[in-house]
Order: C-alpha cells, then structure tokens, then sequence
C-alpha cells in the first residue's frame, strides 16, 4: 500500500484556485522537498495532506485510508501526520520541560530519547523567553514529536536560523528520519538545503506541479528556465553563441536555448580551439570564484578554482558538453 497518496488536489481559498490538480506519492521514509517560488501553493499543499485545509477536489489517503478536511470533523488534523509551521508558536513563560510534559505522551525513555535526537536536553529548564530562534524551532519539533507521527511536514524550517543553528536543525532532521522512522517532506527555499536531502522534488509554480524528479534531474535537466533558477544560477545560450563553442558544434538543440551551469564551463589555454572573453568581474564564494565573463554579447557566469584570474582579464572558455541542456 502507498504510504501517502495525493490524487488530484484542488483547493480554492477566496474564489481563487491556490493549488490545482496536484497528484504524487510518497513511499514510506522516502525524502520528498518541495520548492517553488513564494506564493506558489507550497504551504497550502502540505495543510491540505495534514487534513487542516479543505480540498475542492481530489484526495489524501495516508496508509490507504481517506485524510479528512477541517470542514468534515471537529478537531482537524490527521494524528499520524505533523505540521510544523513557518509561524510555530511556543507558550511564554514556561520551562521548555513544561511545555514538553504537557504535549507528551512517550514513555519516559522514548521522551529522554527525542529530546537528545532534538538537541534540547540542555535547555529543558530554560523558560521559553530565554531561547534563540534555532532553539525554539527544535523544541517546537519536539513537541510536535512527542505525538509519535508517522509522517512530518516541515515548512521552512531554516528560515531565519543561522548557519551554525541551521546545521543542528538539519543532523536532528536526519536523525528524525532514522532513529525515530518518521518520514518527512520540507518545504525550503534553498537549493542547497533541498538538493542534498531529497530523493525526490516537486517544484511549484502558481498552485500547480510544473516539474517532479530527483535533484540532480531538477537541477541538470529543468522543464524550464523558473526551474533552473530556483536551483541555483545557470546560462542560456542561443544556437548561435552555442556554435561558437567548438565543444558544442555537434550540440543540436532543435531551436531551443542552450542551458548551462556555471560548473560546467571551463577557463582553457587552447586559443585555437576556445572561445575568447573578458573577465568583468570575480566574486569570491570560499569553496570556489564565480567569474562573469562577457563573451561577445552574452555574459556568462563561470566557477572557478583558479585564484589567479582578475577583473578585465583576457581568458579563453569552453563548455562541457555533457552538461547542456535544451530549454
Ligand atoms: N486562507 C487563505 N485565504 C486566501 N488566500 C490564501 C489563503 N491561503 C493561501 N492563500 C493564497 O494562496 C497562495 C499560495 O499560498 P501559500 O502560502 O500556499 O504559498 P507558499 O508557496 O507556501 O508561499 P511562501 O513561500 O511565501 O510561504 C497565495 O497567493 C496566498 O495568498
């Protein structure tokens, strides 16, 4: 049986259509991220499989069995699904043991164990005006564990968090997954935080599904260029710059624009062979530089190593051919 089952979800919210015929499955423990642009559907969708907003059309079924919308029961909600807000809110004034005791229905060992998996053991007697954003976020998590849910739907959980708190927050995610066998779906703006955690991604645009694959199809091989930019930075060429570029004389594009990442274009000594340009400028980036190149009438964005090249350098490029792409 399917763990979960989206068949066709339409919702409407106001007389407008937030999210339109969206069908997907997810097997159990499988990494699901969603991305799309703000006000694409992204949150509306992962209420609706929560049970907290009422589809038009379509289904949820969660191990086979029919996710009832709020306006079918009193108290909303499925027990074996959890939604973690972007808008979480804790209680004021508590000690966080508190707040945990009240929501919590594990066992003492489970609970200890949660708590450690979370990384909240030190701040139990904290009270909740003494904690940062990072340490709020996983204790909002944690309570929202301590209902055992099968299934956990996180909507931007690392917005607002630094990077030291967003690492913390993504190992606990890990762990969620592993040692407590939860199966989660994240929502994230942030290709970096997407593309090494999913297995699979549904890109959203304007309430509809526009693309769903693994990353590296999402992210190599976009429907189109609203994809390609919500992953990371590309260039377009058209056939004719394409042409220029002897790597990619046997390239055809069938009339479409040639897309490119960065990483797949190369600084090169052979003048004979390569495409001149001239460096307009070099943004460091630690891992790598990012250089942008003016290349006739296009200019393009090119990674780097090479520490050596400098603004208003003359430089020769050449494109791998196994990383293009027609858009
Ligand atoms: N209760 C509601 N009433 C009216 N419009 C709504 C309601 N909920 C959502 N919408 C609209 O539906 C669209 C999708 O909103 P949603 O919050 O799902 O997008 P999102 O992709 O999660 O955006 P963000 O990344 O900014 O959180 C938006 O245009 C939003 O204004």
């Amino acid at each position: 049986m399917t763990f979960l089952d989206v068949s066709g979800i339409s919702v409407e919210e106001e007389g407008n259509t937030v999210l339109k015929n969206i069908s997907f499955t997810q097997n159990e423990f499988q990494h699901i991220a969603i991305a799309g642009e703000t006000g694409s559907g992204k949150s509306t969708l992962l209420q609706t499989i929560a049970g907290l907003v009422q589809p038009a059309k379509g289904n949820v079924l969660f191990d086979g069995e029919r996710v009832v919308g709020p306006q079918e029961v009193l108290v909303p909600g499925h027990p074996d699904i959890a939604y973690l807000s972007q808008q979480y809110e804790l209680p004021q004034f508590l000690r966080v043991e508190q707040v945990l005791k009240y929501a919590n229905i594990l066992p003492a060992s489970e609970a200890e164990k949660l708590y450690d998996i979370c990384q909240i053991k030190h701040l139990l007697t904290r009270k909740t005006n003494q904690l940062s954003g990072g340490e709020k976020q996983r204790i909002a998590l944690a309570r929202l564990l301590t209902s055992s849910p099968r299934l956990l739907l996180l909507d931007e959980p690392f917005s607002n968090l630094d990077m030291v708190h967003k690492n913390t927050l993504k190992e606990v995610i890990e762990d969620i997954s592993e040692h407590l066998e939860i199966t989660c779906i994240l929502i994230s703006h942030d290709p970096a935080d997407t593309l090494s955690w999913a297995e699979e991604i549904l890109v959203m645009r304007n309430g509809q599904l526009v693309q769903k694959g693994t990353p590296a199809q999402v992210y190599y091989q976009p429907v189109n260029t609203y994809v390609a930019g919500l992953f990371g930075k590309y260039n377009l060429l058209t056939a004719t710059q394409a042409k220029a570029f002897s790597s990619l004389k046997g390239a055809n594009a069938a009339g479409k624009r040639i897309l490119v990442r960065p990483e797949f274009l190369r600084l090169s000594a052979n003048k004979d062979e390569d495409v001149a340009g001239k460096v307009k400028k070099v943004h460091f980036f630690g891992s790598h530089y990012e250089l942008e190149v003016i290349l006739g009438k296009a200019t393009l964005t090119l990674k780097t190593m090479d520490n050596s090249v400098q603004a208003g350098d003359k430089v020769y490029v050449t494109v791998l051919p196994e990383g293009i792409w027609a858009v």
